[in-house]
């Protein structure tokens, strides 16, 4: 039965299936040069979830003994061998590799060759690979688009100059959405799992970072893709998108002490000495002194506790509020913002 090695960068290896023969896994590639010790070595707990390649070519000649473990199960996720041999000749081995990796449930691989694999993983590091029973199908592109769209709406316009928001769902309230659409004015959600180059091949005109649960540092994985779409195109944060786009600024958040959850918190804004009552909901805040070191501007602050309400990047059409100014519930002192970044759009939008 053949199985599928899958590397991260690509390269695809395929191998004869040994251990546990239906398993199928991901996980981190690492190998390792002992000649001996692959008992010990498989059983250790810290290589949980590894996929361990062994460069050594002929593994299993010398059994499993009951006193060689390290643990009480097998702990790398599969095993990459050149050779796996049943030929077992050794006075302590009660079974062979082969069987106690089918006992422990553990896919492996035979036949591969592994110093090759080796100098693939010391070229690009160690890297995510999956063990397959079929190869692995390339996801097209329309698969990847399919895959993070969670909902597009056409607006009633002419769909020719309709402006595009792309907006990111961190944990979207609908009134945001629908305080988007209108006409000529095109609204598709994606999930966070999208990359830059998802999101720019939407042809968006715009970008709505969401508001959204828990800390915000829980989400750097998206910060470099704010930093992209903020030098591409005009871009809206609304709560977790201004935490957001501070972070991948360079400020900093912090928890604070009992948060701002009500709809009567008053918010100056500090360039035009305008005073809105917002709706509010959060319990992280931007540090604004952090935001001096950053490229960004602070805009707005509550009146009573003086922490950071708005946001924008001097020069671009780029900016966020800690408040949420599609109400729902609370007043819509704040709804012209929506106006104000479909404006944006229209000078802005379609540049890149
Ligand atoms: N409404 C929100 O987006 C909340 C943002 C963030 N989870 C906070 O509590 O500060």
């Amino acid at each position: 039965m053949k199985k599928y090695l899958t590397l991260e960068n690509g390269d695809v290896f395929v191998g004869e299936a040994c251990g546990d023969l239906g398993a199928e896994i991901d996980g981190e590639l690492v190998f390792t040069t002992s000649m001996t010790g692959y008992q010990e070595t498989l059983t250790d707990p810290s290589y949980k979830d590894q996929i361990i390649s062994f460069t050594y070519p002929l593994i299993g000649n010398y059994g499993i003994s009951l006193e060689t473990s390290q643990s009480d199960t097998v702990q790398a996720a599969a095993v990459i061998v050149k050779e796996m041999t049943d030929q077992v000749f050794h006075y302590q081995s009660v079974i062979s590799l082969d069987a106690f990796l089918k006992q422990s449930k553990v896919p492996a691989i035979s036949g591969i060759d592994t110093r090759q694999l080796t100098k693939i993983i010391r070229r690009y590091g160690t890297m995510k690979a999956s063990l397959t029973n079929q190869p692995v199908t390339k996801q097209t592109e329309e698969d990847r688009q399919a895959s993070i769209i969670k909902s597009a709406t056409l607006s009633a316009g002419d769909a020719k100059n309709a402006e595009h928001v792309v907006v990111v769902d961190f944990g979207v309230k609908d009134n945001i959405v629908k305080s988007l659409q209108r006409p000529g004015i095109d609204v598709t959600v994606v999930t966070p799992e999208s990359t830059f180059e998802d999101i720019a091949n939407l042809h968006p005109t715009g970008i709505l970072l969401s508001n959204g649960p828990g800390d915000p540092t829980d989400y750097s994985d998206f910060l470099p893709v704010i930093q992209k779409l903020q030098d591409n195109f005009p871009l809206f944060g609304i709560c977790l998108g201004h935490q957001l786009l501070a972070l991948a600024n360079g400020a900093k958040t912090y928890k604070m002490t009992f948060g701002h959850r009500g709809i009567n918190h008053p918010v100056k804004n500090v360039i035009t000495g305008d005073i809105y009552i917002t709706s509010q909901n959060h319990g992280y805040a931007v540090d604004v002194d952090s935001v001096d070191d950053t490229p960004l501007e602070v805009t707005a602050l509550e009146v009573n506790d003086k922490t950071c309400e708005g946001l924008r990047y001097p020069g671009r059409p780029v900016f966020s509020v800690q408040y949420h100014p599609e109400a729902a519930p609370g007043p819509h002192d704040a709804n012209k913002l929506f106006d104000k970044f479909i404006d944006m759009m229209h000078v802005n939008g379609g540049v890149h």
